[in-house]
């Protein structure tokens, strides 16, 4: 795989590192998630592929334990408030010091500097001060978050992997390590450049939700199937455009103009008619092998077996019987292998990752005993 040989050190965090992790280890990283001890259980929902090590780096011993694991490793990602690390001397001054080649990745809704760097904030905030969230949701409404998938995945943990790939190829011409800020209100703002620049040319000159892309025109939209289900029209050019009106079976004779803003409103009244007809599989088969640019909105029940996702392979199955989307993009040489087996414990490699670092029985014995790391007992295989 095409990160075979990397050793990365994820400090547990909510919800953008460990996505992170989680795509460095389906490239084929051996990632080690280090979690707080007497947790009873994690929330890592992302841990396919990861270990676990559970350390308490409230304790000195706990703290060198990390900087030798450090050392011996290419990548650290620490997702905490600006200041944690430093506070606990694992800082990219002290950790850099003692490996000059580790790629020191530090995942943060506001970056390291900025008066807002310290503050607590989630996803909905750094969507907020991206700017983007002004621009969704539909008109006359509020801003509208999309999940938390913008910044907390898409401008987070995403562009995080994208920064420490860069960084690992980076290393192999200078040999040196080097500190990664993701900040999400940034990374969230750079996935929104294509919003940004075509201001230029008047994507976006009306109100919330008017736009082209932003839900206004109805020929970007989902309407409702006479099944209660959804179809999705992404129906831009003229030529596609065209193939809806068919499918439909409406005459583009006696419509106004696609483009005509101040007709938006009867069309997407003529549509939603439309489309309220028949059912989702009804419109499936009508469209199906069209370029009308419309698809049915496939809930997650529905998406791993319809024949398309099914014929590429789409969604794979965990050893519980979990469906998940399998790691993109597919490398012809290297592809991503999932591991597909059950996510791991809090502490549960504890042992098992010391000894591979080099720690005698004894060491790893004496750390266990003084409650600086732990070890599941249940699943570990001590
Ligand atoms: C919208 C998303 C988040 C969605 C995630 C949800 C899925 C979860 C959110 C809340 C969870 C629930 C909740 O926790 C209550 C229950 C707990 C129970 O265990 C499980 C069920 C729960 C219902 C639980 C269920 C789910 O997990 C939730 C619903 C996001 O937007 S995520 C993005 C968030 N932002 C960032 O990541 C940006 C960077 N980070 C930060 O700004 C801060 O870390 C953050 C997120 C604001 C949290 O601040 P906090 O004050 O809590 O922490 P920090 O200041 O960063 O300091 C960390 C301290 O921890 C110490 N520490 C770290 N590792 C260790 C260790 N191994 N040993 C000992 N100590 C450790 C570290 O030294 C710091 O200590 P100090 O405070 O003393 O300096």
């Amino acid at each position: 795989m095409a990160l075979a040989g990397v050793r990365v050190i994820e400090l547990a965090g909510l919800a953008p590192a460990p996505f992170c992790g989680m795509i460095l280890a389906d490239f084929g990283a051996k990632v080690i998630r280090v979690d707080r001890t007497k947790v009873a259980m994690s929330m890592d929902t992302q841990a396919r592929g990861k270990r676990s090590v559970a350390i308490n780096l409230k304790t000195e011993a706990g703290r060198t334990l990390l900087r030798k694991l450090c050392v011996q490793s290419d990548v650290v990602l620490e997702p905490y408030r600006k200041g944690v690390m430093e506070k606990l001397g694992l800082g990219p001054r002290e950790l850099l010091m003692e490996n000059p080649r580790l790629i020191y990745t530090r995942l943060t809704g506001y970056g390291q500097s900025g008066s807002y760097a310290t503050a607590a904030g989630h996803d909905i905030n750094y969507l907020a001060m991206s700017g983007l969230l002004s621009r969704l949701g539909r008109s006359g409404e509020k801003p509208y978050a999309p999940l938390n998938l913008v910044a907390d995945f898409a401008g987070g943990g995403l562009t995080c992997a994208l920064g420490i790939v860069l960084a690992l190829l980076e290393r192999t011409k200078s040999g040196k390590g080097q500190v990664i800020d993701a900040s999400m209100v940034e990374g969230a703002a750079y996935t929104g450049s294509f919003v940004w620049k075509s201001r230029s040319v008047g994507l976006w000159d009306r109100s919330r939700g008017e736009n082209l892309l932003d839900s206004g025109a109805p020929f970007y939209d989902t309407y409702e199937t006479s099944d209660g289900k959804h179809m999705a029209v992404g129906a831009i050019e003229p030529q596609f455009y065209k193939q809806l009106l068919q499918g439909l079976g409406l005459d583009a004779g006696e419509l106004p103009p696609q483009m005509s803003f101040d007709d938006w409103p009867e069309l997407r009244r003529l549509f939603t008619q439309r489309f309220a007809s028949k059912t989702q599989a009804d419109w499936s088969r009508v469209f199906d092998g069209t370029d009308a640019c419309v698809t049915p909105v496939l809930t997650f029940d529905q998406v791993s077996s319809h024949p398309h996702n099914q014929e590429r392979g789409s969604f794979v199955k965990d050893s519980s019987g979990d469906e998940s989307p399998r790691p993109a993009p597919v490398l012809s040489r290297t592809p991503a292998e999932p591991g597909l087996g059950s996510n791991p414990d809090t502490g549960e490699h504890t042992v098992e990752v010391l000894a591979e670092y080099g720690f005698k029985s004894a060491e790893i014995e004496q750390m266990l005993a003084a409650g600086v790391v732990e070890c599941n007992a249940v699943k570990a295989k001590l």
